[in-house]
């Protein structure tokens, strides 16, 4: 049986005073929730610390946003695995379509960054989707094989989620059809030697629309940003039916 794992994406958003406010109304809200699903925030390094605090002994676990490499060095406004797996972090998402755009992380970084994050005892995250453009030019398939090639090479499927994220349905209300979505999570699950690894789909998932993405056959969780920041929609996404 996959995994089904929802996840929040908190981007560069809340201090840690917001994020203690956060907890105090999610937590009780997962009293009833299914134990058939892995609950994750990925937050803001600053907000690791005190959530690893809060966290212990509930069962959502922390995520970071991104993991370098080496395991130390002068890599200015870098985090290695050894800094998060220190405080409890134990996932790490990977190759974002934000880092990649604004950031300049390629295939060949976010390969590297998988390998160390399981050297380092964490579960990467590894995003990968298509443009707009590269959608309307019909791009999207050898994209996404490309993505995963690269960013596969040598890394342990026994260990490694994968997100689905459509660049073009990220933050714009533009939800991918959950039916494409699972045509498009059916395609990276047929390039993987492990088929099963748990994909999730992400970019746009409200609680008006997670109960259909979870509902598909190929989708075991999702990727959540804007909808994660508050917690009676995040409560409502992690408790979808
Ligand atoms: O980028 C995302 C999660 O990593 C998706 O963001 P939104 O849910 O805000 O579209």
């Amino acid at each position: 049986m996959r995994k089904k794992v929802i996840a929040g994406n908190w981007k560069m958003y809340k201090t840690q005073a917001e994020a203690s406010e956060f907890l105090l109304n999610f937590l009780h809200t997962l009293e009833d929730t299914p134990e058939d699903r892995e609950i994750i925030l990925c937050v803001p390094f600053t907000d690791l610390g005190i959530l690893s605090k809060s966290l212990h002994g509930s069962r959502v676990q922390l995520g970071a946003q991104n993991v370098h490499w080496e395991e130390q060095g002068a890599y200015t406004g870098e985090i290695s695995g050894p800094m998060l797996t220190e405080i409890g972090v134990r996932y790490a998402i990977v190759g974002h379509s934000e880092r990649r755009q604004y950031f300049n992380e390629t295939d060949e970084t976010v390969n590297l960054r998988l390998i160390a994050a399981q050297r380092y005892g964490l579960t990467p995250i590894l995003c990968v989707g298509e443009s707009k453009q590269q959608r309307d030019a019909g791009e999207t398939e050898s994209l996404i094989i490309s993505q995963l090639a690269k960013g596969l090479e040598d890394v342990d499927q026994n260990n490694v989620i994968i997100a689905y994220e459509p660049i073009w349905a990220i933050g714009t209300g533009d939800t991918c059809e959950a039916i494409e979505a699972n045509r498009v999570i059916g395609l990276i699950r047929s390039q993987l030697t492990n088929p099963d690894v748990t994909i999730q789909y992400g970019g746009s998932v409200k609680p008006n629309n997670i109960d259909e993405i979870m509902a598909q056959p190929e989708i075991d969780g999702a990727l959540v940003g804007g909808a994660s920041l508050e917690p009676s929609s995040f409560a409502r996404i992690v408790n979808y039916k």
